[in-house]
């Protein structure tokens, strides 16, 4: 899936309304067992997306504001694999929702939860996300002090799985996902996924989330 909502693929209303339809679709899809999502915004550096379209969240009504949230909750529960340049805030959560990150090795590009650099608090799903990414104590630091992160800081930290250079990311996206697909049976997959986050589901559900 190529993301091109320019300039910075925000994620407005509109944006990710068309996303989970997509989405849906594909999901429906008993063909589709993958998924990549790439930008192809023709600015460089490339921009993964710039997070939650921050126009979305500024003098709108009640009813603008409960629809937009809820489908950027939407989004979240969505997605399976990514490849990136910046990531920032929704940027980031909408790669660390993927099974597996690739990154473009560029110190130009930067993902990050960077929430508090902006005066707002991450959610605690986001959060949580990250937690489950990068474990505590990284997001600990990441979030108090809104961090983001060059490719390499990424990588150490495991916020992403693998570099390769700006001209291969794409290439090496179809090779890896080629491998995960060798792993027989949705059904096993799905099962073992929905375990890994079990804990994670039932705060949600607590939360009246989901
Ligand atoms: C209704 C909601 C209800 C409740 C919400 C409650 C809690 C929410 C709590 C937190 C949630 C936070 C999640 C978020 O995602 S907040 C958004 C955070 N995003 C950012 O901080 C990114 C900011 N942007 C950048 O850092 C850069 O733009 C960049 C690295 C992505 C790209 O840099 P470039 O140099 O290539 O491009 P720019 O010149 O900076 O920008 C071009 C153009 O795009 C506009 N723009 C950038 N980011 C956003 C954005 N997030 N939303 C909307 N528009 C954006 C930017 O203004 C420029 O526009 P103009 O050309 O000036 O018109």
């Amino acid at each position: 899936m190529h993301m091109q909502s320019p300039p910075v693929n925000s994620l407005s209303l509109d944006f990710l309304t068309e996303l989970c339809i997509s989405l849906e679709k594909l999901e429906m899809d008993k063909g589709c067992r993958g998924l990549i999502i790439t930008s192809v915004l023709s600015n460089q550096p490339k921009v993964f997306s710039a997070g939650l379209d921050i126009l979305e969240m500024y003098g709108k009504s009640p009813e603008h504001c409960g629809e937009f949230w809820k489908v950027v909750q939407e989004m979240w529960l969505k997605f399976y694999g990514s490849n990136m340049g910046s990531s920032p805030a929704g940027g980031c959560l909408l790669s660390l929702t993927c099974d597996y990150r690739i990154m473009a090795d560029n110190p130009r590009y930067t993902i990050g939860l960077n929430e508090t650099q902006l005066g707002i608090v991450a959610p605690f799903w986001f959060k949580e996300t990250m937690v489950n990414t990068v474990g505590h104590r990284n997001t600990e630091v990441a979030l108090q002090l809104g961090l983001l992160y060059k490719p390499a800081e990424a990588l150490k930290i495991g916020l992403v799985d693998q570099l390769v250079p700006e001209d291969q990311v794409f290439t090496v996206a179809s090779q890896t996902m080629t491998k995960w697909l060798t792993i027989p049976g949705n059904v096993s997959v799905i099962t073992t996924k929905s375990t890994l986050n079990l804990l994670f589901s039932f705060q949600l559900w607590c939360f009246n989330l989901v």
